[in-house]
């Protein structure tokens, strides 16, 4: 029986061989209830393969997934009832409204006659579809199709939801309305919201914590500013400072910086100057560039975003394995270059 504090996801040695392929590879992760988890990776990642063990639909070869307490290889009825799906495309009727798609689906989840028009109707409203629930789905736009999918979903009232690309084709307005709703969602009815995507600057609105997949190996898991920290330490800290005037080469003050312990290295460009550092001492650099007598006109610390942490450690594991490099460029057209 799961205790109220005990992981609602629990996936341990979890593995899949397809033939000689591992295409998950002794995955152990554990989701707290009420979480929302990003599941990033390129292509071929592994991450529908760990969804179906999820789900029950494919069977392990080794380890095992327990979601909400059901084993679900041995439980997959029980896990089905307590967790919902929405894949990547969302099909409807289209000549049916809103509602009676939607009546369609509650009665194939075996909700009661006598209880199925509320249920559909309080969770249309649930996902801001209250007036157009009588429309016809072909007139909807995929943001609101997108919407009615997980209306679907949520209709069972599911303990956890797992989104499998949930923004793919959405235009920005639509994203962040879907966005907001999910966490809404999450935190208002403490679901718990795995979410599969390739579009980073969408899961680091969103996510508690990510993972990141890569070869069907999960590379690394934590929430994003730990993630950001980390490859701060390792990577170092950088200041860029920008004065008024151009900077005359050399810099006549360079010698003062270069004594500081913490200063790896100082580039100067126009009117930039960049410091290299072991630790933040943004502070200190400022300080000591007013007391020499430079007026600065912007301050810039550099942070790692989602898209930094993916190709950090997307690109150690393509070193490790230089087979790899057509997922590689692949990930730089699909991950590196999205703009939020
Ligand atoms: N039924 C199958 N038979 C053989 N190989 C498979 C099968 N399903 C998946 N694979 C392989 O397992 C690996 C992982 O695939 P999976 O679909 O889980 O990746 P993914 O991360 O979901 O990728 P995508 O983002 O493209 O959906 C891939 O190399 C894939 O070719």
């Amino acid at each position: 029986m799961l205790q109220m504090n005990d992981p609602i996801i629990q996936l341990k040695g979890l593995t899949k061989c397809y033939g000689k392929k591992k295409a998950v590879d002794g995955l152990d992760l554990a989701i707290r209830r009420g979480e929302i988890f990003g599941l990033l990776g390129p292509n071929g990642a592994g991450k529908t393969t760990t969804i179906l063990m999820m789900l029950g639909l494919t069977e392990p070869t080794e380890g095992t997934a327990y979601v909400c307490g059901f084993n679900a290889t041995r439980e997959p009825i029980a896990v089905k009832r307590t967790v919902g799906y929405m894949p990547d495309s969302v099909g409807f009727y289209d000549s049916m409204t809103a509602l009676e798609n939607l009546l369609y689906i509650g009665r194939l989840n075996g909700l009661p006659e006598h209880e199925v028009k509320t249920r559909a109707t309080e969770t249309l409203a649930l996902v801001g579809l209250a007036g157009d629930m009588n429309r016809s789905t072909y007139t909807f736009s995929r943001g609101m199709k997108q919407r009615l999918g997980l209306a679907d979903v949520l209709i069972k009232k599911p303990a956890v939801i797992i989104l499998d690309e949930p923004t793919l084709g959405i235009d920005p307005a639509g994203v962040r309305e879907f966005l907001t709703l999910i966490r809404q969602l999450s935190r208002q009815h403490g679901i718990t919201v795995l979410i599969s995507s390739h579009h980073l600057h969408h899961v680091q609105q969103v996510c508690d914590r990510v993972g990141i997949f890569v070869n069907g190996k999960l590379e690394v898991e934590g929430n994003i500013d730990t993630l950001s920290g980390n490859l701060l330490d390792r990577e170092g800290y950088s200041t860029t400072v920008t004065l008024v005037r151009p900077i005359i080469q050399p810099w006549p003050l360079m010698p003062i910086f270069s004594e500081l312990d913490a200063v790896k290295e100082v580039s100067v460009q126009n009117n930039c100057l960049t410091f290299f550092c072991t630790r933040d001492i943004t502070p200190s650099i400022v300080r000591l560039l007013v007391d020499n007598g430079c007026d600065i006109t912007g301050v810039h610390q550099k942070d790692y975003g989602l898209d930094d942490i993916y190709q950090k450690y997307f690109e150690n594991n393509a070193a490790e394995n230089t087979t790899h490099e057509k997922s590689a460029s692949f990930l730089q057209r699909t991950f590196l270059k999205e703009q939020p």
